[in-house]
């Protein structure tokens, strides 16, 4: 095993929330949102975590970050416990939030970078080379003078990429940093990071609702639902213990009855010329296309990833994969 980088062993986070339950009268509940959660993530590994609504990744995030204080447990991130040392680890961290930015609104986006240069106090030398290359590998250079608020969604996260990565943090926290983009920028999105990861070695911790980008960019990813790891490991195994499909779709010259596709590959709806096929997600849809144009006369095809939420609610069974965590009834007092 590398050096650990990330160390989490058995840390928990209870908060407590007050519910109205008649008039003048509040009930104190304890949302365990984190859970005996314990894992390490090597330096310069890239990692996906992912779970449903309200599984923890949040909490788990922010208590990474040092904003939240877990209630229980042991973490460390660099050697550092966040919560006790927040500024010192602050410039070793980069954090990219998809639904929110970092960026000031209303200002030019390099306006943005030289209020981080002095906040992070970056060496002068060190902020123009890091600001050369990330606006170079980001294609920012005709957007460094356009207020925020005027970017697309795509060009305004390429932004607050670069500017999580300004003081070359040796950890990056990416939260949905794909979300609402279109394929183009996905792509140039997956491909920065992907190039980050293996010249900087950057250790990364991904947060996404799209398998695609675990697919594209992470070896391994960690599953937690209930505020608890369920999975860890090779998404191909992720697949497989959800027993996820994926669905090949297929345009036909002409209708034609179902395809006899070869097992367990099956059809599972026809609509003219058109027909899909679902398979399971570790095969290889290669093979299935090529067995399938040997025998049918195709015209076009794509290939369905299955959807994330699908795969875990799939993997966690009927009963996991409810959004509310568990809740203990702690205490009963008028308001
Ligand atoms: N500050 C808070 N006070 C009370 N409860 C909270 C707080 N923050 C999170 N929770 C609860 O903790 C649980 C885990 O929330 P968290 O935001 O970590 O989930 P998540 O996995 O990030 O979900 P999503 O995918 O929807 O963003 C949820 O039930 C949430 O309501």
């Amino acid at each position: 095993m590398r050096d650990a980088f990330i160390e989490l062993d058995g840390v928990e986070k209870v908060f407590d929330v007050w519910r109205r339950t008649g008039f003048m009268k509040r009930e104190r509940h304890r949302v365990r949102a984190v859970d005996s959660l314990s894992f390490t993530v090597a330096r310069g590994e890239m990692v996906g975590y992912i779970g449903p609504n309200g599984a923890g990744k949040s909490t788990t995030i922010k208590m990474l970050t040092g904003i939240l204080t877990p209630s229980g447990g042991r973490l460390r991130v660099a050697g550092v416990d966040p919560s006790r040392e927040r500024m010192r680890l602050a410039h070793r961290i980069g954090v990219v939030f998809g639904q929110r930015t970092t960026l000031w609104w209303d200002l030019p986006l390099i306006d943005s970078y030289r209020l981080m240069h002095r906040m992070y106090r970056i060496p002068a030398a060190r902020y123009r080379e890091n600001l050369e290359r990330l606006t170079e590998l980001l294609d920012l250079g005709g957007l460094l003078d356009v207020p925020v608020r005027q970017l697309s969604l795509g060009q305004r996260m390429r932004g607050d990429i670069a500017a999580a990565l300004l003081h070359d943090p040796e950890v990056l926290y990416l939260d949905e940093p794909t979300i609402g983009l279109d394929v183009v920028s996905r792509t140039r999105v997956r491909d920065f990071l992907r190039r980050l990861n293996a010249e900087r070695a950057t250790t990364v911790l991904l947060t996404t609702h799209d398998l695609r980008d675990i697919e594209q960019l992470c070896s391994r990813v960690m599953v937690i639902d209930h505020g608890r790891l369920v999975y860890d490991g090779a998404l191909a195994g992720l697949h497989e213990a959800g027993e996820s499909e994926r669905t090949l779709v297929v345009d036909l010259e002409r209708e034609l009855p179902p395809i006899e596709a070869p097992a367990p590959a099956r059809v599972v709806r026809v609509e003219g010329p058109r027909q899909w096929l679902a398979f399971p997600a570790s095969a290889s849809a290669a093979e299935l296309v090529a067995k399938v144009a040997a025998r049918y006369p195709l015209v076009d095809l794509s290939v369905r990833e299955p959807d994330i939420e699908a795969v875990i609610a799939r993997m966690l069974g009927p009963s996991g994969g409810a959004p509310e965590p568990p809740q203990e009834r702690a205490g009963r007092t008028p308001s």
